[in-house]
């Protein structure tokens, strides 16, 4: 796991080889252990470069192994010595040196980048903070505040940056292991007194409290109940105010505490399940490993309104061409505008040209007639998404894969309209399209794998986080989304307020709470779908039993009043005016539940955020085993990655199926019985069958269920 060789008659390269990245397992630090004895041990050995096989030099521990008993030898001692040792140890990096691999570079006395390196401690990510020095070595070198924000952020930098930063000593263009031989050899021999980072005292900061104190109030804001940001501030702190030894044992038992956390395990089971979505599978049994994508070299996005300016510029800054088509005049001039104004931007922070020249606008159908896939994003209406179906289908070439951007629409009829159907796939995206990482691909009964494959592969080189899912009502992000939104109203009913619900789901994790959510998206947009969806209802009525089923209009009657949230500056709360982004409690909201409730006998009680929380989540999770059930999606960790990228599902949660597995699948399904009892006029709150199996299979853990749906689907 890893080789010596001995080179240029003195050099000692200790080459890291463990693929695809090199990763610190037990195996691989045995041999950096044995490999650097021998090096240091052999006279002929007058320096030492370390590098990683296959033009990477290292991407941390083997996360792999987080979660199991971890065997083989500690990191710390071997780097100890490589710092004391009297002969230059110097790290060529190459790719990438992430986590541990960089405190091992940082334990060298030199360090040389390629240009096209990325270095970080990306910890933070993972739950965990880099412990085998990285947090007393990295603010020694680059200084406090640097350090905190490179630790904290797990950002990955760039090698110029690195250099600037003093992170690395050199940066080249040529091979770097070669430049850290040459290099290595040059100074064999000299001291190294000043190149032992843990010998350097912290750059001094004036007022250091001061400093620590607004650095944890900024990072506890944005951690959103994280506990793995406030202790790498900790440790930086203990970095900053005490010996380089006590620093390290404080960053050893901030350590200790996050390792086995909860939170940990919901990072690193994302780490893996953001990977494990790519490898898709239909229930035809066709799968990405057996499915060649088409190549798109030239793409259209049909309809320029918010979502379809937010396509555009991801697939310009993919590097594709753009035919961007947009009937109307004026919101075509606009359009054109904003997009370039994007770009440039964009352009301007990443130091390059912006890909202006990639789009080409009109106003006409026709203009798409010779692109390789066309996304469809006009306003969210069935008669208008197909007419411009059925043109689409007549004005394309042969072959051309036609997606919609519908959010509740079915892509099946838009499918039925084209003559060719299985070329037909929703692309679901989340405003701002550009930004926003999911991507909810939507396959029909007669998608092809081809046409999947190929918007997968899409969606990847736009920097997606891309799910393949089945076609239902909602696919899985707003099918789940639904009886979440339903007991929120109930809890109004019951005597809450928006802002105590919200309050609840905000201190579990999430960024805002369902009702400043609805607030911002609009109030109307759900108001809309629930009345296409209940032609009956959703307007001037009151009935809160509806074909039998329990059903809130409150939704529905706040409406009515023409309050639709943030830009009309009145919804579940109040603005300073429209647009406004600061929302406050409303007096006119309280008095309208009161009144509400008064008018259907209901008595206000006491409700707490535990009920708030089981209530909201555990419905939610509940149809999320509906949806694994029917196989409208293929695993847990394509819902949890649908909640995590696209509805602000707390990272340190893991997303819903994942946080069920931590509750206790046995305790989900005693809640949801427990108030489906209270009310068996609620559907979403009787048990799916799933989650009983589930249970009595012995509740499996969540990378198990799988198998559990594959036999249930086999005995049917
Ligand atoms: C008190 C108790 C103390 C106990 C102490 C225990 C010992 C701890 C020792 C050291 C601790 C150090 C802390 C760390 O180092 S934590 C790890 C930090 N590193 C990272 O977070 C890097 C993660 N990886 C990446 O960011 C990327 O993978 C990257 C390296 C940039 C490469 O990206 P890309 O080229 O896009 O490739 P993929 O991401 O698709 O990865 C390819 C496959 O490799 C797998 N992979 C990647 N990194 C790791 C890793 N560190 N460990 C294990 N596996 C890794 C990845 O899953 C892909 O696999 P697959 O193809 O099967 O999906």
């Amino acid at each position: 796991m890893a080789q010596f060789t001995l080179v240029s008659g003195s050099v000692g390269l200790i080459t890291l080889q463990n693929p695809p990245v090199n990763a610190l397992s037990a195996a691989t630090r045995q041999g950096i252990v044995d490999m650097m004895n021998k090096a240091l041990n052999d006279p002929e050995v007058k320096s030492v470069v370390v590098c990683g096989q296959n033009r990477i030099f290292c991407g941390g521990a083997d996360i792999k192994e987080f979660g199991t008993k971890i065997s083989g030898p500690p990191l710390i001692p071997t780097i100890h010595t490589i710092e004391a040792t009297n002969k230059p140890v110097v790290a060529a990096i190459e790719g990438s040196a992430l986590g541990g691999g960089l405190e091992l570079a940082l334990g060298c006395h030199y360090r040389i980048a390629h240009s096209k390196a990325r270095l970080g401690l990306p910890e933070v990510t993972l739950g965990l903070l880099p412990a085998i020095g990285g947090s007393q070595r990295l603010p020694r070198l680059i200084g406090v505040p640097a350090a905190i924000e490179l630790i904290t952020t797990g950002r990955h930098i760039t090698a110029a940056e690195a250099l600037q930063l003093g992170l690395v000593d050199h940066v080249t263009r040529s091979s770097t292991v070669d430049e850290a031989i040459k290099f290595a050899q040059s100074v064999e021999g000299k001291s190294l007194d000043s190149r032992r980072i843990s010998n350097y005292p912290c750059p001094h900061l004036p007022d250091l409290d001061a400093v620590f104190e607004g650095v944890m109030q900024e990072v506890r804001q944005k951690a959103h109940g994280a506990i793995a940001p406030i202790a790498c501030v900790q440790a930086v702190r203990a970095a900053a105010t005490l010996p380089y030894l006590e620093g390290m044992e404080i960053e050893r038992q901030l350590m200790e505490t996050l390792f086995t956390s909860s939170q940990a395990r919901a990072l690193q089971y994302t780490f893996f399940a953001q990977r494990a979505v790519s490898r898709w599978s239909m229930p035809s049994g066709a799968r990405w490993d057996t499915s060649m994508p088409k190549p798109v070299h030239k793409a259209a996005v049909i309809g320029l309104g918010t979502m379809g300016r937010g396509i555009t510029v991801a697939l310009a800054q993919a590097g594709l061409s753009v035919v961007a088509v947009e009937t109307q005049e004026k919101q075509l001039k606009e359009a054109k505008l904003v997009v370039s104004g994007i770009l440039e931007r964009a352009a301007q922070r990443r130091g390059m040209a912006p890909t202006l020249a990639k789009i080409t606008y009109s106003h006409d159908i026709r203009a798409v007639a010779d692109v390789d896939l066309v996304i469809e994003a006009v306003f969210e209406d069935e008669a208008l998404k197909e007419k411009v179906f059925q043109q689409l289908s007549a004005v394309c070439k042969p072959g051309t894969f036609l997606c919609t951007n519908t959010s509740s629409l079915d892509v099946d009829h838009l499918a039925s309209l084209t003559h060719n159907p299985e070329l037909v796939v929703g692309m679901h995206f989340f405003a701002p399209a550009h930004v926003m990482k999911l991507l909810e691909v939507v396959y029909g009964s007669k998608s092809s794998p081809e046409a999947l494959a190929t918007v997968m592969q899409l969606g990847k080189r736009m920097g997606k986080v891309s799910v393949a899912v089945g076609n239902c009502w909602g696919f899985v992000g707003n099918r789940m989304l639904k009886p979440y939104m339903e007991q929120a109203f109930y809890l109004l009913e019951e005597g809450a307020t928006p802002e105590l619900v919200d309050q609840a789901l905000v201190e579990f994790g999430f960024p805002m709470g369902v009702f400043r959510m609805s607030d911002l998206s609009g109030t109307d947009v759900y108001w809309k779908i629930r009345k296409e969806a209940e032609p009956v209802g959703a307007s001037g009525q009151e009935a809160r039993v509806r074909k039998g089923l329990r059903y809130s209009p409150l939704g529905d009657l706040l409406c009515e009043q023409g309050r639709f949230g943030q830009k009309t500056g009145q919804g579940w709360y109040q603005y300073d005016k429209p647009g406004s982004r600061v929302a406050r409690p409303d007096p006119w909201v309280h008095n309208f539940l009161e009144e509400y409730r008064a008018r259907h006998g209901l008595v206000a009680r006491r409700i707490d955020h535990a009920e708030v929380l089981e209530r909201c989540l555990y419905s939610l999770i509940n149809e999320g085993f509906r949806i694994l059930e029917e196989g409208i999606a293929a695993g847990p960790e394509d819902i949890d990655m649908i909640y995590v990228f696209g509805y602000g599902w707390p990272k340190h949660r893991g997303g819903p199926m994942f946080y069920a597995s931590m509750v206790g699948l046995a305790k989900i399904l005693e809640r949801l019985e427990h108030y489906h009892r209270a009310h068996p006029d609620v559907p979403f709150m009787q048990p799916c069958s799933l989650l009983r199996k589930l249970v009595t299979c012995g509740s499996p853990p969540v990378h198990k269920w799988k198998d559990v749906i594959k036999k249930i689907h086999s005995q049917l």
